[in-house]
């Protein structure tokens, strides 16, 4: 793996080879590996970093390091930090590329960081309309639209907070959000369930639109049902860690606490299992469809008729409060 370029990719081979659900989306494009673009956003400390390295098996991204105490306290601006991974999931090769934001949500206005995430979206559909009017097409065109942006809620038990309603009403348009909810070992079984209902319930009222497991093909009975259930478990419920010790022949990843033991991969204990199959396996292709299909495509009706989105007006917005017009 490698931090920038993504030239430099390394193989990771995955400890869940052997999982095999039903109604696995496969793309038949293995043998090239399926490019698969994720972006991470949540505030510092969820866990984000810890998310993509249990995610991908091996340190992609280093703990991030105080060098000098006494500015410990002042807040960095927003970044986005590229990393590719190529992994082996169940014989199919996915090229995994994400930009993690760190810095997100640490200011006191966070108007910039809604406005630079934004931006970045519609950056990447912009070099594909770009692409696509171009007499003679670029072979190698890398297309860096994000597939699934993945947000992380602070796992408060209380319900959202204005940050996260505002920044997934404002991007709920231009990327297939699924939030989750970080550290989420931090709340009791009941706790978490009355949190994700709380959660999903400012969801609808806010109007903010999710990747909400549609049923694209209604006769996959099997599709349905775990389009259904998948619903149910939003947001998901992550825990991350990178120990992992050896159970009866087998490994396992945990976090040890001086009360007991807790399984990332045991879907009793957390929904990361089930997240990652998603991702990586069952709805790959369900999330680039939608990029392509849905999210692209209004974005380019809004570009080319000129049209001011409701987005483009946030924007407006936001620049002229900022210039106190
Ligand atoms: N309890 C618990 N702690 C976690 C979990 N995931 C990560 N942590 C811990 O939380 C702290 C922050 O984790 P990071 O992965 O660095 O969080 P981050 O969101 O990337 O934060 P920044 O590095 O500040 O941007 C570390 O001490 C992790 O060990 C989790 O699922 N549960």
């Amino acid at each position: 793996m490698k931090e920038g370029s993504g030239e430099d990719q390394n193989v990771a081979p995955s400890m869940y080879s052997h999982v095999s659900r039903p109604s696995s989306h496969r793309n038949k494009n293995a043998r090239k590996g399926l490019p698969f673009n994720v972006m991470l956003v949540g505030e510092s400390g969820l866990g984000r970093k810890t998310f993509l390295n249990t995610l991908c098996e091996s340190t992609v991204i280093t703990a991030s390091e105080v060098t000098n105490a006494e500015q410990a306290h002042i807040a960095e601006p927003m970044q986005f930090k590229n990393y590719t991974v190529e992994m082996d999931e169940d014989g199919m090769k996915i090229i995994l590329n994400i930009v993690d934001t760190p810095g997100f949500g640490d200011g006191i206005d966070n108007e910039q960081c809604f406005m630079q995430i934004q931006e970045h979206l519609e950056l990447q559909f912009d070099s594909v309309l770009a692409e696509e009017n171009r007499i003679k097409r670029n072979t190698k065109f890398n297309d860096s639209r994000i597939h699934a942006l993945l947000y992380f809620i602070s796992p408060t038990g209380h319900s959202l907070r204005e940050i996260d309603i505002e920044l997934m009403k404002r991007l709920g348009s231009r990327a297939n959000i699924i939030p989750v909810i970080g550290r989420s070992d931090s709340l009791t079984p009941r706790e978490l369930v009355l949190f994700k209902q709380r959660v999903m319930s400012d969801i609808v009222s806010h109007n903010i639109s999710l990747f909400n497991f549609p049923d694209l093909n209604d006769e996959d009975e099997d599709a349905v049902e775990e389009n259904s259930e998948l619903r149910a478990m939003l947001p998901f419920a992550v825990v991350g860690c990178e120990e992992v010790i050896n159970e009866d022949g087998r490994p396992v990843r945990v976090r040890n606490y001086p009360w007991g033991v807790v399984q990332v991969d045991n879907d009793e204990h957390s929904d990361f299992d089930r997240l990652r199959y998603v991702l990586l396996n069952s709805h790959i292709s369900d999330l680039r469809d939608r990029t392509q299909n849905e999210l692209y495509e209004i974005y380019r009706t809004e570009k080319l008729s000129g049209n001011t989105s409701v987005l483009a007006n946030n924007t407006s917005q936001a620049v002229i409060s900022a210039i106190g017009a």
